[in-house]
């Protein structure tokens, strides 16, 4: 059974005091046992939010980290001490970090495989851009991106992943995937992975979507079973409508 989640990626927004401000202004009792309620925060905001938000069975990620346990490599925040904190899940390959901070196939694969070996969740996002969509290259680019994460990983650490669909062009833009589109390359994504592996780690890896998801839209991506949840932007910043996404995957539960 595949449990939903929502994810909330805030990017480079709220201070320390605006994100407990968020909490306090929210109520998730009783739904996030039905549902894996993620709120991936600055690097700063970490520590505040695990201690604000233990109680209510919401975890707390960070966007982004280094495959390193530690060394010289000024600016940047090990797995290690995320987990010291109390973190659970991680960012990987956002299209924003691929495209200006150099993130590579490469790196995403560091990422991924450093993230599992300290017991985080990856949310590895893949996708590709406008140009690229209309050139046809849409599935060759998501199956290169998804092979080059999971490359090395053994079946058990492959269950672990959230892979997340994220179209380039459907980011904080307003104008999201179709449910159609959206469907196809999250099966297609889904049959990369079984060709990798095999169709009992494809049936069990959480591929959500994200770009553009509102409380508004966020009904019929899922009311596919092919949509495991979403990876939200713009949305998760206000407590009301984050709150929405989390209870209207609530109302859905597991999937088989
Ligand atoms: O990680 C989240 C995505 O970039 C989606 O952002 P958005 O919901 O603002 O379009």
């Amino acid at each position: 059974m595949r449990k939903s989640v929502i994810a909330g990626n805030w990017k480079m927004y709220k201070t320390v005091t605006e994100a407990l401000e968020f909490f306090s202004k929210v109520e998730f009792a009783g739904k996030t046992d039905r549902v894996e309620t993620v709120v991936c925060a600055p690097f700063v905001a970490l520590p505040a939010l695990v201690q604000e938000t233990k109680a209510s069975g919401i975890r707390i990620g960070a966007q982004n980290m280094h495959w390193e346990e530690e060394g010289a490599y000024t600016g940047e925040i090990s797995p290690s001490m995320l987990t010291a904190l109390g973190v659970t899940h991680a960012i990987i390959g956002h299209s924003e970090r691929r495209a200006y901070f150099a993130e590579t196939d490469e790196s995403v694969r560091l990422k991924t495989r450093s993230a599992l070996d300290h017991q985080l969740t990856p949310i590895v996002c893949v996708g590709e851009t406008l140009e690229e969509r209309e050139a046809g290259r849409t599935r060759e680019l998501v199956r290169e991106q998804v092979v080059a994460a999971i490359r090395g990983l053994s079946s058990e650490e492959a269950c672990r992943l959230i892979l997340a669909y994220e179209p380039v062009w459907a980011i904080g833009t307003g104008r999201s995937a179709t449910v159609e589109d959206a469907t196809d390359v999250i099966r297609f994504i889904r049959k990369s992975v079984a060709d990798q592996f095999d169709q009992q780690v494809a049936n069990e890896v959480r591929i959500l979507y994200g770009g553009s998801v509102k409380p508004d839209n966020i009904q019929s991506f899922l009311d596919t079973d092919e949509i495991d949840g979403a990876l939200v932007g713009g949305a998760s910043l206000d407590p009301s409508s984050f709150a929405r996404l989390v209870e209207v995957a609530a109302q859905r539960g597991d999937l088989g």
